[in-house]
């Protein structure tokens, strides 16, 4: 078993390793469970056999479980149980099950103990780790939510053995992305065909993917500086998952945005470093995009959490583990976008 330690307000470690579903013990009594409907039941059970909750729900599977419905029944489910104060919510599956789960804990009676269990590699590298909660609205991507960092989090690798190969590279996409930004070791270990559930690098990639983003989060829960970095791809990202409605999903989207964070780093003068993303897309072979117009997305884009009042900043990069934030004129956004969408038509 390896252990991360993540600082800052409230210190806690991320465990990962086989087997930690059935070693997970929390201090409270009362334990609300939530889980994605889809997820196997044997990862259920064996969670449900650690923690006897006294409340169990299961929210659709994807992003779908992201909305304020979905939202609102999960919360009138734990006060039906009588889920009181000294509780915890923990979350059980992929990161949009996470980041409901850890929405509903941040807000329900004020607050309530959280814990992740995450079973997706981009829960594992990314979501569950850092408290960064929350759930969608039609008008963009996690627009409503909370920093609500987690107690503890037990990433069990023998969870990821059912996951279909498609949403374990979509989860590829992060680790990747703090390759870019911070550990260019990552970079050739992520496509690495040992990169895998059960494969001779998947423990030590992991960990060290997670140590990135435990070492942000450390510095800066609640996004003053740093933690903005990890957001590379993430500006486009949002805006393609928002106007595909979800059907591209977060890793898949995360993929294309990096090549077009990639492009205008370039275009601003930093190291071409599109090989790398163009070499990540080939890998990851992420679902072919509809038509895209420009001022459809940018609308979205607009509505980033890292814009101010001055407007939109993207996160770039001048050379590997070198990120800064930058607004871009519209005009290279625009020229960029025609560029990005030729090398994605070039891909299939
Ligand atoms: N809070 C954060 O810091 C953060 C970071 C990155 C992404 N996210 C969010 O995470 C979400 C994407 O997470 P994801 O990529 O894990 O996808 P996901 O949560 O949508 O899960 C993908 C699918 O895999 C299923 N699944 C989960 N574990 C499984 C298992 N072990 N075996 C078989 N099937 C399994 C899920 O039920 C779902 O159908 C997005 O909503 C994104 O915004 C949050
Ligand atoms: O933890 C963070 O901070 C991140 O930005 C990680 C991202 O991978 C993740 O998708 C996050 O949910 C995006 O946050 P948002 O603030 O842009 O909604
Ligand atoms: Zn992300």
């Amino acid at each position: 078993m390896r252990r991360i330690e993540v600082a800052g307000p409230q210190p806690y470690a991320v465990e990962v390793g086989p087997g930690l579903l059935a070693c997970a013990r929390v201090p409270q009594r009362q334990v609300a469970l939530i889980y994605p409907e889809d997820l196997p039941a044997e990862v259920v059970a064996r969670a449900q056999a650690s923690l006897s909750p006294v409340v169990t729900v299961a929210v659709p599977a994807r992003d779908e479980c992201k909305t304020l419905a979905v939202y609102g029944h999960v919360l009138s489910c734990l006060a039906a149980a009588n889920l009181a104060r000294d509780g915890a919510v923990v979350g059980l599956g992929g990161g949009a099950a996470t980041d409901l789960a850890g929405f509903v804990a941040a807000s329900y009676l004020r607050g309530v103990a959280f814990y992740t269990m995450p079973t997706t590699l981009l829960g594992m590298v990314d979501a569950a780790v850092g408290g960064k909660t929350g759930i969608n609205l039609p008008e963009g991507k996690n627009l409503v939510g909370a920093f609500w960092p987690p107690a503890a989090v037990w990433c069990d690798t023998d969870t990821l053995a059912s996951l279909r190969p498609e949403v374990f590279r979509e989860g590829a996409a992060e680790a990747y992305k703090h390759g870019l930004i911070a550990d260019p070791s990552l970079l050739g270990r992520v496509l690495d065909p040992e990169f895998r559930p059960g494969g001779a690098l998947l423990d030590t990639t992991l960990t060290d993917a997670i140590a990135v983003k435990a070492d942000v989060v450390s510095r800066d829960l609640t996004e003053r500086g740093e933690r903005a970095y990890l957001n590379f791809g993430h500006t486009l990202a949002h805006a393609l998952e928002a106007v595909t409605h979800h059907t591209l999903s977060h890793g898949e989207a995360v993929g294309y945005g990096m090549h077009y964070a990639a492009r205008l780093s370039r275009a601003l003068g930093g190291e071409d470093l599109t090989g790398h993303t163009l070499a990540f897309l080939r890998w990851q072979q992420p679902a072919p995009l509809p038509d895209l117009d420009f001022d459809a997305l940018n609308a979205y884009m607009a509505r980033d959490k890292k814009a101010d009042s001055d407007g939109v900043r993207f996160v770039l990069l001048r050379a590997l583990a070198q990120p800064y934030l930058a607004r871009v004129p519209e005009g290279l956004l625009r020229e960029e976008f025609e560029g990005w969408q030729a090398d994605v038509r070039a891909l299939s």
